[in-house]
């Protein structure tokens, strides 16, 4: 039952060595951390993130402790405090700040190099379940695209060499190498969603389509690739509109094109990503937006959008409290 699990990691090329793995202590940062010291001898270093949120956070840290001694792994590990904003998810923060994490443990600190390639445990099962989740928030071609196979964040190169592989036949592989591992208390919460997906969706989903994982694997494959090309379509009307965007030449573009390059350059500019709603009505204003008086300034994300003479312009504030202050 591990071929999977095998082929994935014979496959696997990092983008350089040496290697950190994201190591939780759970079953499959094991098995990759496992499989990836035996594959690159003495190139591999584990980063552990305390998240400080569970009491059961300082058993993690000793279990990801012992397992590299046993493995030979040098281990770094990072305190983040992951307390989250009200109105904030949970495990939005947390992964926020697991990812400064990785890029601090990532810098050289006297004893080591620096580091840029990370590889991390995500598997067939959480791509199915972040499809899922963001279907459930209605999200668009970002969402439905799940997780890349590469990324670079925080300037690390983000490896996820698992994502084809299923949860059941990483356990196989890690039950074979007689490995010890952690089972996170919280993975059994059934207020995260994340969580009832896994036990209720899951299954029944198994029971339905046998085939799911591999075919939603397949449409999660057609979002990315759909997703790259809006991505790219945006950067050349971006180019045309300008920084920030004019106000006519995005008039010319069909409404789905000025709805693609907003989202890009609100997101590349300001970090902002505006809801549908929001978008819809920005949209309109465009569209009324004939005469030299005619005013925009609507609430986006968490700042404004305002007419300026011919462009639209974007503030976290609105102006005018901006120069009270
Ligand atoms: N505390 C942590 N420190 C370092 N890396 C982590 C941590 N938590 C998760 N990761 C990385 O992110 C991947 C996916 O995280 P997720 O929360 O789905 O896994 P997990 O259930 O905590 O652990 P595992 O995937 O190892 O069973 C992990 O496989 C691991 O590579």
């Amino acid at each position: 039952m591990s071929e999977a699990f095998e082929r994935a990691m014979a496959a696997f090329e990092p983008a350089c060595l040496p290697l950190a793995v994201g190591f939780s202590g759970g079953a499959d940062s094991t098995a990759l951390l496992a499989a990836c010291a035996a594959r690159w001898p003495g190139q591999v270093i584990a980063f552990h993130v305390h998240h400080g949120l569970q009491a059961a956070a300082d058993d993690f840290e000793r279990q990801c402790a012992q397992v590299c001694e046993r493995l030979g792994v040098p281990l770094v590990t990072h305190r983040v405090d992951a307390r989250h904003a009200p109105g904030d998810s949970p495990e939005d923060a947390a992964r926020r700040a697991r990812y400064d994490a990785y890029a601090a443990m990532a810098q050289a600190d006297g004893a080591r190099p620096a580091v840029s390639s990370i590889a991390l445990g995500h598997h067939a099962d959480d791509q199915i379940e972040t499809l899922l989740l963001a279907l459930s928030r209605g999200a668009g071609m970002p969402g439905l695209a799940a997780m890349p196979a590469h990324a670079v964040r925080n300037g690390l190169n983000v490896h996820r060499p698992l994502l084809a592989v299923p949860a059941a036949d990483i356990r196989d592989w890690l039950a074979q190498q007689q490995l010890p591992w952690i089972e996170d208390p919280s993975n059994a919460d059934a207020r995260y969603t994340r969580n009832r997906i896994r036990a209720v969706l899951l299954p029944a989903l198994a029971d339905a389509f046998p085939q799911f994982r591999a075919t939603f694997a397949r449409s999660i494959g057609h979002a990315a690739q759909a997703q790259q090309l809006l991505g790219e379509l945006a950067a050349q009307d971006l180019a045309v509109v300008g920084e920030p965007p004019q106000i006519r030449p995005l008039q010319a573009l069909s409404r789905a094109r000025q709805a693609n390059v907003l989202r890009q350059w609100l997101m590349q500019a300001h970090g902002c990503a505006p809801s549908a709603a929001q978008l819809d009505q920005l949209l309109d204003q465009v569209r009324a937006c004939t005469t030299r008086g005619h005013r925009i300034r609507l609430k986006v994300g968490a700042g404004f959008a305002e007419r300026r003479g011919e462009r639209l312009h974007w503030y976290n504030a609105p102006p005018s409290l901006k120069t009270l202050l």
